[in-house]
Formats: structure tokens, C-alpha cells, sequence
């Protein structure tokens, strides 16, 4: 019997949402921005103007609609998931017995996506909302740049110029860190990265107090793990989310934002004495972009093409953003 091949589990690019047949046959549910909005309910608006714009990165666009509209509706959706968790847990340990005390576990949601997409406004954001519920108020969020290796053992492995591909990561240690918060361990320390001195910082250590949600935000939460040298399959990092948002962009789009935060920061963090970057401050600002340019297209788009938009598939929301930073479409779900 000849059988047609699986379909991607990619979501769709430029599908129209509710399109009838093809949404019926992909595990995702396509929704505009005005269909997602409709579904924040009554959700209030915990934030004011001033808070978001404290929030906001350097470049991003995000102001009070932006909250209302798409991320008021993701933070209602994420409290019905951590208590239908929290039952699933219940349900658990009622088949476990004895052997199925655990103590509570965090909800753990990872958010991925390429360099300069923005999202650790959006993680950010969703600290913010997601602690405004009574059901969760401690929300923890970690990135995951202080599992890079620092910058001696990059430059010992010849990787300086792959920060930001998996294996400029210690992931072995990021795994574990996560596994331990959610095993409910009291007290669980990470390395501290630093873009100021593109490294990590030394004896800097942060803190993670059994939060009832941790968020993860980087470039490569969702890559699955490596197998192990014997050959079989290890427990990944994304193995231990129980949501996941990926923020989605035209490369061409990320490229333009990744350059104009480059200007700002030139006017604005890499004037401190001890950055990285101040040499760029020496150069005139087209130079300074030719070498923004190069990273971009050396670095951050071959990491974005080559390991980190394939894992969009694995995400169980996707967020797209337009040339505006505007989210307009959102592909859920569902299976
Ligand atoms: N060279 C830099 N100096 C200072 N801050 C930086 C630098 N590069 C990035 N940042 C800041 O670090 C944060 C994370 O950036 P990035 O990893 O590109 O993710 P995203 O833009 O998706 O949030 C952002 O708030 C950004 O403004
Ligand atoms: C620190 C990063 C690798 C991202 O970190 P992460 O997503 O793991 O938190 C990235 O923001 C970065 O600085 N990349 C290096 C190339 C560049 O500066 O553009």
C-alpha cells in the first residue's frame, strides 16, 4: 500500500488561521491576534504603562495593548494548565501510593527563539502576569547564558565565534539545574552571565527557592538532548517543560532588530569602561555595523537557521511576530 509521508510537525508558515482542512490535520490550532485576544476572557489587567516599559528590552515594542492582547490570554491559559497539572500530579500520586509522595513540583515553562527576537521581554512579561495570580505568586525566571562556558574555555575549544550554539553551553549542568528545581529541591544555585563583560561572572551565583513557576529563556531550550556515548537516549532539558513558548520572526526582521539594538547599545551600554563592545564606540557607527553585520550573519542567523528555529515544531505555542514586533498570528497545540 503506498502511503503518503507524515506531514511536518513544523507549524505552518503563512497559513491562514482556521484554514478548514489543513487545521484540522496539524496538531496546531491557527489563530489571529484578534481571535487569540477574545480569548483572555476576564482576565484584568494587572500592569500599568510604567511597569511594562520597565520590562521592555532595549529595542522591543511592547506597550499596554500588546500586554492586553496577547499576553493577558497566555497567562489565563498558563493558570488553567498549572492547575490541571496539579491534578495530574494528584492523580499520580493516588496510583503511586506510598512510593508517590513527592513534595510539589514547579511548573516549568521554557521560552526559545532566535538572538534579538525579544524573548526576554516576553519571558519577563510572563513572570510579571503569571505572579499576579494567588494560585502561583512565586515565579522564578532564568536564562539560560549562565551555562555558556566561560569565555577561556570557549576560546580552548576554538568556539568563541559558535556563542550561542549548543555546545558553546555547558548542557549537562543546565539540565541538571532545572532537574533539580523540579525535583523540589529547597535551594538550587546557576553561574551568572554577564553582557557587559561577555562573560561569565566570577563567584557570581544565582539563587532558585522552590518557585511554584520557573520560566527558561534561551536560544536552545527545545534542541532535544544528544544521545549518550553508549548510544542511548538522555533526558533533555526541554523533557522537563510543561509548556513552551517559541517567538517567532522573518530572519530579515530579527537581522534589522539585532542591528538597530546594536546602535543603541553602542550609544548607551557599550560606553561603560569595562565592556566588551567599547571598541565599537571608538569606530565610526558604520564600521561599528559592518562588525554588528558580520556577527549577525557569521553567528546568530547561522545558529538561528541551523539549531534553533528547527526546534519550533517541538514549542506548544508559537508566537509570531511582524516587522513591527507585533505578535499577529499564534499557532497552539492541541495534541
Ligand atoms: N552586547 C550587549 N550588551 C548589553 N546588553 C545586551 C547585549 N546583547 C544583548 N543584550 C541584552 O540582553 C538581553 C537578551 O538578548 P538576546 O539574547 O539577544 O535575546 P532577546 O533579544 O531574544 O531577548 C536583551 O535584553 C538585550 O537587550
Ligand atoms: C548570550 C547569548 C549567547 C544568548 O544567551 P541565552 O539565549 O542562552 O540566554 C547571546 O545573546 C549572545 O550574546 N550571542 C553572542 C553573539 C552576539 O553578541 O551577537
Amino acid at each position: 500500500m503506498i502511503t503518503s509521508p507524515p506531514r511536518s510537525s513544523t507549524p505552518p508558515s503563512g497559513t491562514s488561521p482556521g484554514a478548514s482542512r489543513r487545521a484540522e490535520s496539524t496538531p496546531y490550532v491557527d489563530l489571529t491576534r484578534a481571535e487569540w485576544s477574545a480569548l483572555r476572557d476576564k482576565t484584568p489587567l494587572p500592569l500599568t504603562a510604567d511597569e511594562v516599559e520597565r520590562l521592555r528590552g532595549l529595542g522591543d515594542v511592547i506597550d499596554l495593548d500588546e500586554v492586553r492582547d496577547i499576553y493577558l490570554p497566555l497567562s489565563r491559559l498558563l493558570n488553567l494548565y498549572v492547575g490541571a497539572s496539579a491534578n495530574l500530579r494528584g492523580a499520580l500520586n493516588t496510583f503511586l501510593g506510598e512510593k508517590g509522595a513527592q513534595r510539589g513540583t514547579p511548573f516549568v515553562i521554557g521560552v526559545a527563539g532566535s538572538v534579538a527576537v525579544g524573548k526576554s521581554t516576553v519571558a519577563r512579561l510572563l513572570q510579571a502576569l503569571l505572579a499576579r495570580w494567588p494560585e502561583h505568586p512565586r515565579v522564578e525566571l532564568v536564562t539560560t547564558d549562565g551555562f555558556l562556558l566561560p569565555m577561556k574555555e570557549l576560546k580552548a575549544r576554538g568556539l568563541m565565534s559558535r556563542k550561542g550554539f549548543p555546545e558553546s553551553y555547558d548542557r549537562r549542568a543546565l539540565t541538571r539545574f532545572v532537574a533539580d528545581i523540579k525535583a523540589g529541591k529547597d535551594e538550587v544555585t546557576a553561574p551568572v552571565y554577564s553582557h557587559l563583560i561577555y562573560d561569565i561572572v566570577p563567584g557570581q551565583r544565582l539563587t532558585v527557592r522552590r518557585p511554584d513557576i520557573l520560566i527558561v529563556e534561551g536560544l536552545n531550550v527545545l534542541q532535544p538532548a544528544l544521545p549518550g556515548k553508549d548510544g542511548r537516549t538522555r533526558v533533555g532539558l526541554a523533557d522537563y517543560f510543561d509548556f513552551s513558548v517559541y517567538v517567532d520572526a522573518r530572519p530579515e526582521d530579527i537581522e534589522r532588530w539585532y542591528l538597530s539594538r546594536f546602535r543603541k547599545l553602542r550609544e548607551t551600554a557599550f560606553q561603560d569602561p569595562s565592556s566588551y563592545f567599547r571598541k565599537y564606540t571608538q569606530v565610526s557607527e558604520e564600521e561599528a555595523l559592518d562588525y554588528a553585520r558580520t556577527m549577525w550573519r557569521t553567528i546568530n542567523k547561522v545558529n538561528l537557521l541551523e539549531n534553533v528555529a528547527p526546534t519550533r515544531g517541538r514549542a506548544n505555542l508559537v508566537v509570531r511576530k511582524s516587522a513591527d514586533h507585533k505578535v499577529q498570528r499564534l499557532s497552539l497545540r492541541k495534541l
